[in-house]
């Protein structure tokens, strides 16, 4: 096929800290409420934690090689707020700091771009324990953080995300509390998720004020389908899709939330004042996107505050994560942005799938399915963007195995396999598949 992707299209693997990283307090880093979940019993599967992971930490010159071989233009990875600032605020941890100067050197040495992500959900426990995103004052941490990593990073950086996924902080966070903090209360996430975004707000103003490249945030999308035509399933559909797509990019981008909102959190939904609305209305200079599957919706009363759950097809391929393949979603996706938003500069910040993979032969691990997946989603970002998507770069999830938070090391997304003893990376057919994407820049799929 004719590759609508443009030569200067960035093809990217991406991954986080506490996920890849290992050593989460070496060199003076302060703990993150990751380090402190995963250390709870109970809270993640196999009791499985980030202390080693894939060792990244000791190893991010033999990864940066990886990527040069796989031919990335770009690579997304984010920084542990607690290695560059152990408190969360104050004094700066240089050692910290260091780690990410000779990461992006490295990088950079390849000819490959950083896309560094400021927040992947690893908060300072110092800072949890003054409220974390509840204390009305965390905008105001994040701006000082996101500002010292500005200050020694800007100068190579050309691409940042302040956040990701502030949804996924906000819902399995504080609402059904499947991740760190774990906090299952329905007052909390409204007030989270503001902070998020005043927070996002103040960082792209500090941004503006030295940087000199691009800032926007990375969303979860999935669009919502009912599955019947009645009208409750019609209705918890929609209701999903403002819960799950639009609150935070409509707060973003028109500065108001979905009025759905109001309706699902109903008492414990404040009233935002319209200065408070005018602060988080910031769309940055691009959206990043993690799209994964789409959601297929029953209603479902029994299942409050949202009346609606999402169900898993009998009829259709699934992940290891019971998530269903569905790249006709990522273009429906791309084109809802294009349409909702006027059509905004776009990433794919992350896109993959979890099998079950066998054990390496010669060196080599057989993924066929993932390779099927990645060929399906690419070819769907092809077809947005001959529709006229400003789509720009395309980020694989993820470039290793690594820890999949509450599901531990059981859940397997990456390019190459992590070997559980001595942590040795080994291909995937998938990364061979993906080299030959980007040699072919996309003509390949
Ligand atoms: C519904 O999937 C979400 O968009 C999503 C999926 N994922 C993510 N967000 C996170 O950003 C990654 O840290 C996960 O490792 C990755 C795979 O689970």
């Amino acid at each position: 096929m004719a590759a609508p992707f443009p030569d200067d299209f960035l093809w990217g693997a991406a991954t986080s800290a506490y996920q890849i990283e290992g050593s989460p307090l070496a060199d003076g880093a302060g703990p993150s409420i990751w380090h402190r979940f995963a250390h709870t019993p109970g809270r993640v599967a196999g009791h499985d934690t980030g202390d080693l992971a894939c060792d990244h930490y000791h190893r991010s010159l033999e990864d940066v090689a990886l990527m040069a071989e796989l031919g990335l233009s770009a690579y997304r990875f984010s920084l542990a707020w607690g290695r560059v600032l152990p408190e969360g605020r104050g004094a700066v941890n240089s050692r910290g700091l260091d780690f990410y100067e000779r990461l992006v050197d490295a990088l950079l040495e390849h000819g490959i771009q950083p896309m560094a992500t400021l927040y992947h959900w690893d908060l300072p426990v110092a800072l949890h324990e003054r409220g974390g995103w509840l204390n009305p004052d965390s905008p105001h941490w994040f701006a000082e953080y996101a500002g010292t990593v500005f200050r020694a990073l800007d100068d190579r950086v050309p691409l940042w995300i302040t956040l990701n996924e502030p949804w996924v902080v906000t819902v399995p966070g504080y609402l059904d509390g499947q991740l760190a903090p774990g906090h299952r209360d329905l007052f909390e996430p409204p007030r989270v998720a503001n902070h998020l975004l005043l927070a996002h707000a103040e960082a792209v103003a500090a941004y503006r004020a030295l940087g000199r490249h691009r800032i926007g945030l990375a969303v979860n999308l999935e669009p919502q389908h009912p599955a019947s035509p009645s009208p409750a399933d019609l209705e918890a559909a929609r209701r999903r899709d403002a819960f799950i797509n639009r609150w935070f990019l409509d707060a973003l981008v028109f500065g108001r939330y979905p009025e759905e909102l109001a309706d699902i959190f109903g008492p414990a939904w404040p009233e935002f004042s319209a200065e408070s609305l005018a602060k988080i209305r910031c769309p940055g200079d691009f959206i990043g996107v993690n799209y994964y599957s789409r959601g297929l919706v029953r209603a479902a009363p029994e299942a409050p505050p949202l009346d609606a759950i999402r169900i898993t097809p009998t009829d259709a391929e699934l992940t290891a994560m019971d998530w269903e393949v569905y790249p006709e979603g990522l273009t429906e996706t791309l084109l809802w942005l294009r349409d909702r938003y006027a059509n905004p500069p776009l990433y794919i910040t992350e896109n993959g799938a979890a099998f079950d993979d066998p054990p390496p032969r010669d060196g080599l691990v057989e993924d066929p399915r993932r390779v099927a997946y990645l060929r399906a989603h690419i070819r769907a970002a092809a077809t947005a963007l001959e529709q006229g998507v400003d789509l720009r770069g395309y980020c694989v999830w993820s470039l290793l195995d690594n820890f999949e938070w509450a599901e531990g090391y059981s859940k397997r997304f990456g390019l190459y396999q992590v070997d559980p003893g001595d942590r040795t990376r080994r291909p995937k057919t998938s990364a061979c598949f993906y080299r030959e994407v980007i040699r072919s820049r996309g003509a390949a799929v």
